[in-house]
């Protein structure tokens, strides 16, 4: 099949799916034609705003790894598509994380920019998030997140100077077609953290950790009906082990619970003590009273895991198989307290749907 074909068949499986469930069947046929002549002008075919909003919030459903899914329907769709500009683009990023953040009652929400146009990406967000720490090399070990540490050098030779602290925001980086990236630092009001402290431990908040409060993707693709939106950042809130569990505690990130265990006074030389896990614990359990106590959305894995049960059941009194990653939908705390390590999921890649693509620095 040509390159067009090929667009038309991935368009006719979209389209025809869109107006089943939106229950207008009677427009699909009118609209293919007029698809099929766009991509026979252009090589390429717009979506109408309906259309891309249903095909943003069924790619969140289509999300095989993700436990939040019950919530799909209500994810508000920004069309930034008519942005041509970087300062344009900044200024509707700025205006997703005010949205989102809605301060601290998170509200989960896409901006979706202009898509690929026949093999040439017309917008890239260099960030995987648009909200992250910075990390930088030391003599002595890496200060801040590890896991910025690339993008954080790629700033750096752009210009960027940080403060070198553990929590420096990095700035947003947007390249539109292959021109130079253009760097954008975040107005600090904007960006709301959570300082991390403890029900009963005092001296939790002398670790002087703290977190950021929306999580907001922004290196994935987002496939619909053939088009990539190879910039489409989207955000919901945290589950607190992403946090507690992972970014906080990994070695190869924050590295907390040997300073965590210290300070509870375990006996860290001896892995049957548990001292991991005790410290692991009590580190979730700060992370969720330090957000709750300051009204910021957050969902601990257990209610995460109920809410999926309901998507499940939903999916199927809507006659859809549920699909799922069972590696990434057990929560790292405690999987097998979830109903979900008891069961399994088909992994089958439905579209649309949101995936990696590959990095443009390094
Ligand atoms: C509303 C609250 C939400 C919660 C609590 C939630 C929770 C999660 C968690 C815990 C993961 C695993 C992340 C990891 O282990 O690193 C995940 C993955 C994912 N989520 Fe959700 N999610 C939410 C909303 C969304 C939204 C709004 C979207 C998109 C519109 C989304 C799309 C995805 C995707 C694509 C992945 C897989 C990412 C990858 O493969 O790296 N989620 N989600
Ligand atoms: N809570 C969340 N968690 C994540 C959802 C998707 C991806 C990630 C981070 O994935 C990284 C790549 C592999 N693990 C870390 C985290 C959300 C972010 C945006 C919307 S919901």
């Amino acid at each position: 099949m040509t390159e067009k074909e090929t667009l038309f068949h991935e368009a006719k499986q979209f389209i025809t799916a869109c107006y089943h469930e939106l229950n207008k069947p009677d427009i699909i046929e009118e609209r293919l034609k007029e698809i099929k002549s766009e991509i026979n002008r252009y090589g390429y075919y717009e979506h109408t705003y309906e259309e891309l909003a249903y095909g943003a919030r069924v790619a969140w459903r289509n999300s095989n790894r993700c436990i939040g899914r019950l919530f799909w329907r209500s994810l508000h769709v920004f069309d930034a598509r008519h942005l041509a500009t970087e300062q344009g683009i900044y200024e509707a990023l700025l205006n997703h994380i005010t949205y989102a953040t809605n301060e601290g009652k998170i509200r989960p929400a896409i901006t979706i920019f202009k898509p690929q146009i026949k093999q040439e990406p017309q917008v890239r967000i260099w960030n995987h998030q648009l909200i992250r720490y910075a990390g930088y090399e030391t003599e002595n070990g890496v200060t801040g997140d590890p896991a910025s540490l690339s993008l954080t050098r790629a700033c750096q030779e752009m210009g960027w100077k940080g403060k070198g602290s553990r929590f420096d925001v990095l700035p947003l980086v947007i390249q539109v077609q292959q021109r130079p990236p253009k760097w954008f630092e975040i107005p600090e009001e904007l960006v709301l953290e959570v300082p991390i402290r403890h029900p009963e431990y005092d001296w939790f908040e002398d670790l002087n950790i703290k977190w950021y409060a929306v999580p907001i993707i922004s290196d994935m693709c987002l496939e619909i009906g053939g088009i990539h939106y190879t910039a489409s950042p989207f955000n919901g809130w945290y589950m607190e082990t992403e946090i507690g569990a992972r970014n906080l505690a990994d070695t190869f990130r924050y590295n907390l619970l040997p300073e965590v265990a210290k300070r509870m006074g375990l006996e860290i030389s001896r892995n049957a003590s548990l001292w991991k896990d005790k410290a692991l614990v009590e580190l979730n359990v700060a992370v969720l009273h330090s957000y709750k106590q300051d009204g910021v959305s957050i969902v601990d894995h257990h209610t995460a895991a109920e809410q999926f049960k309901q998507f499940e059941q939903q999916e199927r009194d809507s006659g859809r198989k549920v699909t799922g990653d069972w590696t990434w939908l057990i929560p790292p705390l405690s999987p097998a307290t979830t109903h979900i390590f008891h069961q399994t999921y088909e992994n089958r890649i439905l579209k649309p749907n949101y995936f990696y693509q590959d990095r443009p620095y390094e």
